[in-house]
């Protein structure tokens, strides 16, 4: 079904570059960069999947099914994204808040075009209907004037942008305030409570804004997705699921610190985070919720925490992470580990169905692809999926620009940290789209 070639590639990051230059000129793509992060659990140093052959793009009703169907029948590798809203497809809940994005709320494609680099060696996989487009194609890209990725400069018919939020400081006080109510009355342990910024009648130079922004944070789990007129700029550190033979792998993040650009004070700032009480607590009780969110599609006695709140520093903050794994019974379909644990327990919250019941009532946004997951199947059933944090997204045609951000919500919260903690999430999207 496809064509492989593989190349010697004797500067990665420049070669990256002009892939990724290149690939401007599809209406499908998915760009998936670890910006050299050193995982414990790596897969590749960066996937481009670029036009469409075939497509599916639903909204959540009966979405899961959909998406077995057609990863069952396209038996090759698709790339895409889970919207939180899929939670609707799992559970009897709604979403009645305001979308200014209207994106699809499930899309995948299996791309014409797939280049997967890792280290010095490329391996480029066609369909066979695009193959003879192998050398060609390979030949351009190297032809490609290769550009900075923190060049900064704004094509000069981009004007800049305001961004308003969508509830004000006080709202989200209040709002916060009452989520702790819930909390001490015993309704729910923690709630990740979720804001969202946005800018009306703006246009953006997406590519550029990218770049900026992953220059700025460069995270491990990175992507760039264009759905035609609809865009997605992620700066996430966040990784949702790993599939990998029979290994099920997560890696939720709760607990976050911002940064000093005084290495001893920034070396305080994380031993701070690592021995915060509260901080921990919100780690463990997600910690939890994916232990028996893994048990339903795990071999007995294979769940295992082998990590546990562990800081890792990004450009932009600290952030405490553990990491859960199972084995994978064999009878299990690879989309029903994701139907079993979406969404992903660090962006709602435990008891997680409670907890998504009172985000829908005091948040004023429809979560969308925020929250959700971006990713790909191999045509072995593997998977990598992210957590869609730290993001842009926009829609070109009605000019929307998007981004959101939220923190845990438990009994120990003071609404004004918790607001601080979101502004210091935000500062890189803001940075970007402001400059
Ligand atoms: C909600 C966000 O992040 C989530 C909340 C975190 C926290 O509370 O520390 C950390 C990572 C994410 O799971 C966000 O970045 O918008």
């Amino acid at each position: 079904m496809r064509k492989t070639h593989f190349e010697h590639i004797a500067n990665p990051e420049q070669f990256k570059n002009k892939l990724l230059q290149w690939s401007q000129q599809f209406d499908e793509l998915l760009w998936l960069d670890s910006n050299d992060y050193k995982h414990s659990y790596p897969s590749y140093d960066a996937v481009l999947a670029a036009e469409a052959f075939t497509v599916l793009q639903t909204d959540s009703h009966n979405a899961f099914e959909q998406l077995k169907d057609y990863q069952t029948l396209t038996k090759d590798w698709i790339f895409g994204y889970l919207s939180y809203d899929l939670k609707n497809d799992v559970e009897r809940l709604s979403s009645q808040n305001h979308d200014g994005l209207t994106f699809p709320e499930l899309f995948f494609f299996q791309p014409k075009k797939l280049f997967l680099l890792k280290g010095n060696a490329l391996e480029i996989q066609y369909l066979n209907l695009v193959s003879d487009e192998i050398t060609q194609d390979l030949e351009q890209i190297l032809a490609m004037e290769s550009q900075s990725f923190d060049k900064t400069e704004m094509p000069s018919e981009v004007l800049p942008i305001t961004i308003k939020p969508r509830i004000s400081k006080d709202a989200y006080l209040e709002k916060a305030t009452q989520m702790l109510t819930h909390i001490h009355r015993g309704n729910i342990y923690e709630a990740n409570f979720c804001q969202e910024f946005y800018a009306e009648g703006s246009k953006i130079q997406a590519f550029e804004i990218f770049k900026k922004l992953n220059a700025i944070s460069k995270p491990p789990f990175a992507c760039y997705l264009k759905n035609h007129d609809q865009f997605l700029l992620s700066a996430s550190p966040e990784r949702y699921l790993k599939k990998e033979g029979d290994r099920i792998i997560s890696q939720p993040i709760k607990g976050t610190a911002k940064r000093a650009s005084n290495p001893s004070e920034d070396e305080l700032l994380k031993q701070k985070l690592s021995e915060d009480q509260k901080e921990r607590s919100e780690n463990i009780m997600i910690v939890d919720l994916v232990r028996n969110d893994l048990s339903k599609t795990a071999k007995k006695g294979s769940v295992n925490v082998v990590e546990l709140c562990k800081i890792h520093s990004f450009e932009q903050v600290h952030q405490m992470i553990s990491t859960v794994t199972s084995t994978v019974k064999a009878s299990v379909h690879p989309v029903d580990i994701l139907k079993t644990t979406f969404p992903m327990g660090s962006m709602t919250g435990a008891p997680k169905i409670s907890a998504m019941q009172l985000i829908e009532e005091f948040e004023a946004s429809k979560r969308g692809l925020y929250s959700g997951a971006v990713g790909y199947f191999s045509p072995e059933n593997d998977f990598d999926f992210n957590v869609v944090i730290r993001s842009i997204l926009y829609n070109e045609t009605k000019q929307y620009v998007s981004y959101s951000v939220g923190s845990a919500i438990t009994s120990k919260s003071e609404p004004l940290k918790e607001y601080e903690e979101c502004m210091l999430k935000a500062k890189a999207m803001r940075e970007v789209l402001e400059s």
